[in-house]
């Protein structure tokens, strides 16, 4: 049978009794015991879910901390959000009688049933939920159709299974918990199905419920992640992929709670995208600014808007590793210590469109950008990277409009009619912005080194952009030339490769035909 192995929990954390993790201190003990406030949030991602072992491994670094009192948020368990998504897709075109067949809707089962019986739970935990969502299918199926709106109902199933069978585990073992569903607790958001807004009245309704079950009837809340209600439908939205991060800060500040951390499945926040170089390093500390810029700019770690209740609730943020619980993580405040900072991480964002856009002099230089900017917000497109000069402007196009899938065709062939009516357009497709996250002052010192390095690597720049907040700059170059920018980039910043003092032979200057 499953049992939380508090001993091999603890030797896992490091912690012998009482110790420090992270900053935070740590004891024997069960936890949920009531009288203290709510003290931390601790978000897990569906990489700590994907099994009923890690859903052991996970309650045990819970219960490693008992003198604080968590609120838990979880996602779906592993790739559960992809193949609910896929299954929906499938439904639509597959007939109401082949629906039961659907592969993924098999996978998701299959996962989830084999979770509850590996655990010990009764079936029951979920069956209502997978009776129901085996009806939703059918119902995608025979309707043909799947709006943006039951995506959003159909991808909640994940979430309110997790929370389900994490919460009935944590009560196996007389750990009081309380499952949540955010849509229930307060959560408001806009009914942007797939990206919603949280509203501000989000914030006193979670406190209010969350402070109040605390005080009425002690359990540790575990929270479904992602996920919202809209506050004119009144039915369940999602936050964007990744939207987890957002539940977790949203409840940090609703609460006015000491820490939020959300754990994962790398050591914290690294120099870039472990997959894109694997010799990527753990940045220690961050700021609410630049951990909102790299995620901004492509880091999948982190959810692009995760940042914005923290640095407003003034809550440090954590990044663990779950697998790796000893690892220091990350820690991201408002304020830190940059005089030694030259960059702090690479973000690469692959497959970007990326627009020329050049006034026939039909209007005057405000009414120009004016008119730009009015098409993109008219189509509901946003733009990621600007570039001007008095008379064109270059973009680059932010293809999470609608979260998971890119721009399509037709929508960018009306973008370019519309600006075609006042502009020559240049439409340029397969770009990657390589944005360098670093410090201020040091901005020149970054440029020169980045220039050489990729002069060096015969790679033309096509745009540079550098945001407001000065902490961003963005370098746009093509697609088949980014990975071994970035490389490149990574070796020169972080790995102790001097490109000043690298003599560039001339071979190295024939620029690389973009493929
Ligand atoms: N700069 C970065 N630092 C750390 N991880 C990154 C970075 N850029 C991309 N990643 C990817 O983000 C993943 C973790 O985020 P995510 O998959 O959303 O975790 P979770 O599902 O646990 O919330 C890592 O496995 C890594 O592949
Ligand atoms: N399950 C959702 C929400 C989320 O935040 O997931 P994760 O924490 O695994 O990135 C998603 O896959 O987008």
């Amino acid at each position: 049978m499953a049992a939380v192995d508090f001993a091999r929990c603890r030797a896992r954390i490091g912690a012998d009794g009482n110790g420090v993790l992270g900053g935070v201190a740590v004891q024997g003990g069960t936890g949920a015991e009531g009288g203290d406030q709510l003290s931390v949030v601790m978000k897990f991602g569906g990489s700590s879910l994907s099994s009923a072992a890690r859903m052991e491994e996970v309650a045990g670094l819970i219960l490693a901390f008992p003198e604080e009192r968590p609120v838990v948020v979880l996602s779906a368990m592993g790739m559960t959000t992809n193949l609910l998504h896929l299954a929906g897709e499938t439904a639509v075109g597959c007939g109401v009688n082949h629906v039961s067949g659907i592969e993924e809707w098999n996978m998701l089962k299959d996962l989830h049933i084999k979770t509850v019986n590996e655990l010990g739970l009764p079936r029951s935990v979920i069956d209502t939920l997978l009776d129901e969502l085996e009806q939703l299918l059918k119902s995608v199926a025979m309707m043909k159709e799947l709006t943006l709106r039951t995506t959003d109902y159909l991808l909640s199933f994940g979430e309110r299974m997790s929370t389900r069978i994490f919460a009935a585990y944590l009560n196996k073992f007389g750990v009081k918990a309380r499952q949540c569903d955010a849509f229930d607790i307060g959560f408001i958001t806009s009914d942007d199905f797939g990206n919603a807004d949280i509203l501000e009245a989000t914030y006193p309704a979670v406190a209010k419920r969350l402070h109040g079950d605390w005080i009425r009837d002690p359990a540790i809340p575990i929270v479904t992640g992602f996920l919202g209600k809209g506050w004119k439908t009144g039915v369940v939205t999602t936050l964007g992929r990744g939207g987890s991060d957002l539940t977790a800060t949203t409840i940090g500040k609703a609460l006015g709670l000491r820490e939020i951390q959300v754990w994962k499945d790398v050591d914290g926040v690294l120099t870039c995208d472990p997959n894109i170089y694997p010799n990527a390093k753990t940045v220690p500390y961050l700021t609410f600014d630049e951990a909102s810029e790299l995620a901004y700019f492509g880091a999948q770690v982190l959810h692009p808007q995760s940042m914005r209740p923290a640095r407003e609730g003034d809550i440090p943020v954590r990044v663990k590793n779950s697998y790796n619980p000893k690892a220091p993580g990350t820690l991201i405040t408002k304020k830190r210590d940059m005089d030694k900072v030259v960059l702090t991480s690479i973000v690469l964002k692959s497959n970007v469109t990326m627009l020329d856009i050049v006034s026939t002099r039909m209007l005057g230089q405000f009414g120009f950008l004016a008119k730009v900017f009015s098409i993109f917000e008219d189509l509901g497109i946003s733009v990621d990277c600007v570039a001007t000069s008095e008379v064109s402007i270059s973009v680059t196009l932010d293809p999470s409009k609608i979260w998971s899938r890119e721009l399509i065709q037709q929508e960018l062939d009306h973008v370019v009619e519309e600006l075609e009516k006042i502009a020559f357009v240049h439409l340029l497709q397969q770009r990657a912005i390589i944005s360098l996250i670093g410090n201020v002052r040091q901005s020149s010192l970054i440029l020169e080194k980045a220039f050489h390095v990729l002069r060096k690597s015969g790679v033309n720049v096509q745009m540079i952009s550098q945001g407001a907040s000065k902490v961003n700059m963005s370098l746009i170059v093509h697609d088949s030339e980014a990975r071994r920018c970035v490389e490149a980039l990574h070796q020169t910043f972080f790995e102790g490769v001097d490109p000043l003092s690298t003599e560039i032979d001339e071979e190295d200057l024939q620029p690389i035909p973009p493929a």
